[in-house]
């Protein structure tokens, strides 16, 4: 049978790329659980979630989805899936209990069992290095703030590169560094709960160096593909005066990574602000931009939502939608868009926007791959065993959409992970947030592939995204 050659897009339905990699996305601490099985040592999300009052309803990943056992039955939903890659991460102290020196011989053994499993079942392993369950211990030794963190996360990458890097099909040094330097270290929302915008700002900087380093140890040691994962945020305004401000915050969360790693310099527009650029805080020595501009062969992007910002208005009274962020700014929920359970807009569009103006101009013909995008919703299983989750479908379909009108305006995206596999450990929010493909009932770790599941898996298999 002749192959048909398909074109990009047909009355019925939007095809993607031959070859485009689709996968699904998971991470240690929210799925694994054997939180001090076999040598592991703890995480500070370990301690963070045994902390009170810091994760919703006082849930921890003491066991999570169990994946520490169950890892067989996580390969064969993806299996089910169709998908070509897995990504899933390492828990650093699970391999180095201590986050530096001794290597846990189990540790190794169990990436070794989920590895050999996806290769087996020919899924490619994508490997995110960190995911942002820290070792205490190195917790303890001052965490990102500390500029040494550079030089043990280099070590930990140099032994999952000679341990795994013969069967990892891509690395992922970091998974969103602005989440671990700022809900970390400054709003504290997340481990290791710091809030302090000096701390937040030199781990920024550390986290880069650290990354730098890694990319370095990893080509030492692996011939994979290595590229970063950056949550990049699109920030809208809603009347011309609010420009000047979405700037700065695009500066904030996208510029502080991106700039240093493409450009070789902190953005420009944060001169002269110590509590955001480590550049003006005086972090920065010679030599760094050589390490963290180490060329990567891909740049991961996580997106889920929009936001939009607005002037507070000259009474100062914050209208309807409106949340104040500063002294004349304020956050705007906007009305007619639709909020998922985690209160995130569902505005597909973004998603475009995001990658033909913020990512492609810095990217250039670098391959993109979109690492996570996904939804949670108040999922339920029906008396005849379904998870019918359409809103999560929708989200799914509007965002697929996007990427592939991304696609055709030029922007090469080689492949889209769906946050998450499975129902898991959502930080701060514990179990109440599900963002799975697959149901998981938590008292019976029971795991049911909701219609959203079965709906990404038909895509898979089309390589396409019926109208
Ligand atoms: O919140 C859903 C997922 C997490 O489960 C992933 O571990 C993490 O990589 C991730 N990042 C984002 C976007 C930024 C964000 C960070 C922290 C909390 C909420 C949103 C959303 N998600």
């Amino acid at each position: 049978m002749p192959r048909r050659y398909f074109p990009m897009s047909t009355d019925d339905q939007l095809r993607f790329p031959d070859g485009f990699l689709w996968g699904a996305a998971t991470a240690a601490y929210q799925i694994e659980g054997g939180a001090d099985a076999e040598g592991k040592g703890p995480s500070i999300w370990d301690t963070f979630s045994h902390t009170p009052g810091k994760v919703f309803h006082g849930d921890n990943g003491d066991v999570a989805c169990d994946s520490f056992h169950r890892y067989g039955e996580d390969i064969a939903l993806l299996k089910r899936l169709g998908v070509g890659s897995y990504r899933l991460s390492l828990s650093w102290p699970r391999i180095q209990p201590t986050g530096r020196g001794e290597v846990n011989a189990k540790g190794l053994d169990y990436y070794n069992r989920v590895i050999d499993g996806l290769v087996e079942a020919g899924i490619e392993p994508s490997v995110t290095l960190y995911h942002w369950d820290l070792p205490q211990a190195l917790q303890d030794a001052g965490g990102w703030a500390n500029r040494d963190i550079a030089d043990w996360f280099g070590e930990f990458a140099a032994i999952a590169g000679e341990a795994f890097g013969d069967r990892v099909s891509r690395w992922i040094t970091l998974n969103e560094p602005w989440v671990v330097a700022h809900v970390g270290y400054r709003d504290g929302r997340h481990a290791p709960g710091i809030q302090d915008p000096a701390l937040a700002v030199a781990a920024n900087h550390h986290l880069l160096l650290a990354h730098g380093n890694a990319v370095s140890a990893l080509r030492a040691s692996s011939a994979a593909p290595v590229g970063i994962t950056l949550n990049l945020t699109v920030e809208r305004p809603v009347t011309p005066e609010a420009a000047a401000h979405a700037a700065v915050l695009e500066a904030r969360q996208n510029g502080v990574y991106l700039d240093p790693i493409f450009h070789g310099r902190y953005p420009e527009l944060l001169d002269g602000d110590a509590s955001f650029s480590p550049a003006a805080a005086g972090h920065v020595r010679d030599g760094d931009f050589e390490i963290i501009g180490a060329p990567l062969d891909f740049l991961g992007v996580n997106f889920y939502a929009p936001h939009y910002v607005g002037m507070l208005h000259a009474d100062g009274e914050p209208r309807r939608g409106e949340t104040v962020t500063g002294p004349d700014t304020v956050s705007i929920q906007p009305d007619g868009l639709p909020i998922t359970a985690m209160n995130w807009l569902v505005e597909p569009g973004s998603i475009r926007e995001l990658l033909t103006r913020i990512v492609a101009p810095v990217t250039g013909a670098l391959p993109v791959y979109i690492t996570e995008n996904g939804s949670s919703w108040h999922d339920y299983v029906t008396q005849d065993g379904q998870v019918n989750d359409l809103e999560r479908i929708a989200y799914l379909r509007g965002h697929l959409a996007a990427v592939h009108g991304a696609i055709a305006d030029g922007v090469p995206v080689k492949g889209y992970f769906a946050w998450s596999l499975l129902d898991n450990f959502e930080w701060a929010e514990g179990y109440a947030k599900r963002f799975g493909l697959v149901y998981v009932d938590f008292a019976t770790q029971e795991r049911l592939l909701k219609r959203s599941g079965e709906v990404y898996a038909s895509i898979v298999a089309a390589n396409a995204l019926p109208k």
